[in-house]
């Protein structure tokens, strides 16, 4: 009998979408992997790198890079790999080619910005015949891509499902848990990318360690607090997709959005790089959410108005310093 889930697809060929190609192909499964570009896919095909997004690191044998997404159409299962806010648009171009029930993993890490839908509500409404699930937590591409040791979390709301994929696609080094909490494990990625830029200014305004580590305890209150208004578990939140990840991404430069806030936090402005940090698109959506629903936020919202121009960073900081001291939980 063929194995399930046999070949895999993943919609994306940025850092996160080739890591993750190398990674199902670590695991015995057959790969394609789509990207939009053509000319990056000829590249790809040619060098079997991906020098643009994931430098230095070979495609496995089993990767074949394509511009074509119907490719994408025998495929056993597909990761969608592209930002938050492309999901939509990319999970909706698949509806024509994708075979009733073929779980569809969101592995992006946001909430959409103008519909206040997490990622497989947004994946539900624009590929309805596909299987909504989700891969996340603390990993980044390089690590991943170097075979070094990595633990994520795979949810779908059949926890068979999210067994299966997990069992399709991990190996020793990438090691997948499965859950059937969705909602929570969106939204541990969602919040921990605002956090982490509020990380990165207190590293770049050198506010000490002891302020670092307080930032992460008191950000992960609010991560948890939101979490709980939408359903999620408390110990989804305190595994690897929420508290995992984000003590990763509060801890170092290599995060993209940490390196956003330090960037800001040195009073550089927003980097140049134009590399992708999913917090500043996200944390408008988180803290209106949060505001809807009366739930208190106070270091996301700091966050949401410096990226607003709405505060500078020593304002942003006075006014969490100034809250009144209350009891913890
Ligand atoms: N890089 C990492 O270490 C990790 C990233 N993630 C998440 O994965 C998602 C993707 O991130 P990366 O791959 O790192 O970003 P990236 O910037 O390296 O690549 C993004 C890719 O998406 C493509 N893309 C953008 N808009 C598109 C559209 N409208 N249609 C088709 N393709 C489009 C780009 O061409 C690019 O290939 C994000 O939500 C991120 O938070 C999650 C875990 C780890
Ligand atoms: O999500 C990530 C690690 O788990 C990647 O973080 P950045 O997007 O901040 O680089």
């Amino acid at each position: 009998m063929p194995a399930r889930f046999a070949t895999i697809g993943v919609a994306g060929a940025g850092a996160w979408g080739t890591a993750l190609a190398n990674a199902a192909a670590r695991a015995g499964r057959s790969v394609v992997l789509w990207g939009r570009d053509p000319q990056a896919i000829q590249a790809m095909r040619r060098s079997r790198a991906n020098e643009a997004h994931l430098p230095g690191v070979e495609l496995a044998a089993a990767v074949a890079p394509t511009a074509d997404l119907a490719d994408l159409g025998d495929c056993d299962a597909v990761l969608l790999v592209v930002p938050a806010q492309a999901s939509r648009e990319v999970a909706g171009a698949l509806t024509h080619h994708l075979r009733e029930g073929t779980p569809l993993v969101t592995c992006a890490k946001g909430i959409e910005r103008g519909t206040e839908l997490f990622m497989t509500q947004v994946l539900a409404q624009a590929c309805p015949h596909a299987v909504p699930a989700i891969l996340s937590g603390p990993s980044f591409a390089a690590d991943v891509a170097a075979g070094l040791p990595t633990a994520v979390t795979l949810a779908a709301r059949d926890a068979g499902l999210a067994e299966a994929l997990a069992a399709a696609l991990g190996s020793s080094s990438f090691r997948l848990y499965h859950s059937d909490d969705v909602r929570g494990v969106e939204i541990g990625g969602a919040a921990k990318n605002v956090l982490a830029i509020a990380a990165g200014i207190v590293g770049g305004r050198r506010l000490g360690a002891s302020a670092g580590a307080a930032l992460v305890a008191r950000g992960f209150a609010e991560l948890m607090r939101f979490g709980k208004a939408f359903g999620a578990r408390a110990e989804t939140l305190t595994g690897l997709s929420g508290l995992g990840d984000l003590i990763l991404t509060c801890s170092t430069p290599q995060s993209r959005n940490y390196s956003l806030g330090l960037s800001l936090g040195r009073g550089e402005g927003l980097h140049p790089s134009g590399q992708l940090a999913e917090g500043a698109l996200t944390a408008g959506v988180l803290v209106a959410m949060a505001g809807e629903r009366g739930i208190d936020m106070p270091i996301a919202a700091a966050v949401e108005a410096v990226l607003a121009g709405r505060s500078d960073i020593e304002q942003a900081i006075g006014s969490l310093l100034a809250r009144p001291q209350k009891a913890e939980a």
